[in-house]
């Protein structure tokens, strides 16, 4: 997260690192938002061909700070990995996966569920909406230990569109940013939640997609729209 602050998982308890395993410990690959307590909803290109397999996916929920991560850590191992059907890239779309964890995660004060947003969610353009993760807090940097949180205006379709004249920003995509720039998600936020909250309740709105550089002007952050893909995530997860 480009121009947020440290922030702790009571704030944010829907928020997972999904860890791919490794030696000598695994590695933050994407954020991901528990939805109930089997399933965790993350970005498609979070799951590259190599990291097609289920079996070398760790989740970890109620953790601020990675450093906290070790081989005794509470995890949770992926059963079944759904990309969307429709997925080919993230700049095109359709760039939301879910992952069935193998064991249900129990709900505490630092792990529950986000709600999702109804298929006529109105996003009041311009609300300000909240993104976090542990991504980089600059184009070059590095995995942050300790979790961020940043305060994100949503941009209209249109607005974002001429931001990015060499792409279609899809109905299915919402853009979020300043126009100046200073304050985005950035390398290793992917995957990860973008917050709105209505009436007292938060709600998952977008999901951490692309962008043109981090933070830059006049290239705000791109999110899968959510309330787009409502009645895929309940279908799916049906099962
Ligand atoms: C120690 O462990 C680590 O360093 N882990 C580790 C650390 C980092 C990464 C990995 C592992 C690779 C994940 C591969 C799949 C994921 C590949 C794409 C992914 N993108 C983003 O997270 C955000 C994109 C993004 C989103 C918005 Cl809304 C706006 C601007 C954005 N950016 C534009 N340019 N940069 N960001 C990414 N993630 C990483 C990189 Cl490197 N790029």
């Amino acid at each position: 997260i480009i121009g947020g602050k440290p922030s702790s998982i009571e704030k944010w308890p829907w928020q997972v690192s999904l860890h791919i395993e490794g030696h000598p410990s695994s590695r933050h690959i994407c954020g991901g938002s528990i939805i109930n307590s089997r399933w965790i909803v993350t970005a498609a290109h979070c799951i590259p061909e190599q990291f097609k397999r289920n079996d070398i996916w760790i989740t970890y929920g109620g953790i601020s700070n990675q450093s906290n991560i070790n081989k005794i850590t509470p995890s949770f191992t992926v059963k079944q990995i759904v990309i969307h059907p429709l997925y080919k890239v993230a700049e095109i779309g359709y760039d939301i996966a879910l992952f069935q964890l193998e064991t249900p995660i129990p709900y505490t004060v630092v792990q529950k569920p986000i709600c999702l947003p109804s298929k006529t969610f109105r996003n009041n353009i311009y609300s300000a909406c909240t993104i976090t993760g542990w991504g980089y807090t600059n184009e070059r940097g590095t995995v942050e230990n300790v979790l961020q949180e940043a305060k994100v205006p949503l941009l209209s379709n249109e607005e974002c569109q001429t931001y990015y004249r060499n792409y279609r920003i899809t109905d299915l995509m919402l853009c979020a940013g300043y126009e100046q720039g200073g304050i985005d998600a950035c390398k290793g936020d992917s995957g990860g939640p973008l917050v709105c909250k209505q009436n007292q309740i938060w709600y998952l709105v977008g999901i951490t997609s692309w962008g043109e550089g981090c933070g830059r002007p006049g290239q705000p952050g791109v999110y899968t729209k959510v309330s787009k893909f409502r009645d895929w995530i309940l279908e799916t997860t049906k099962q």
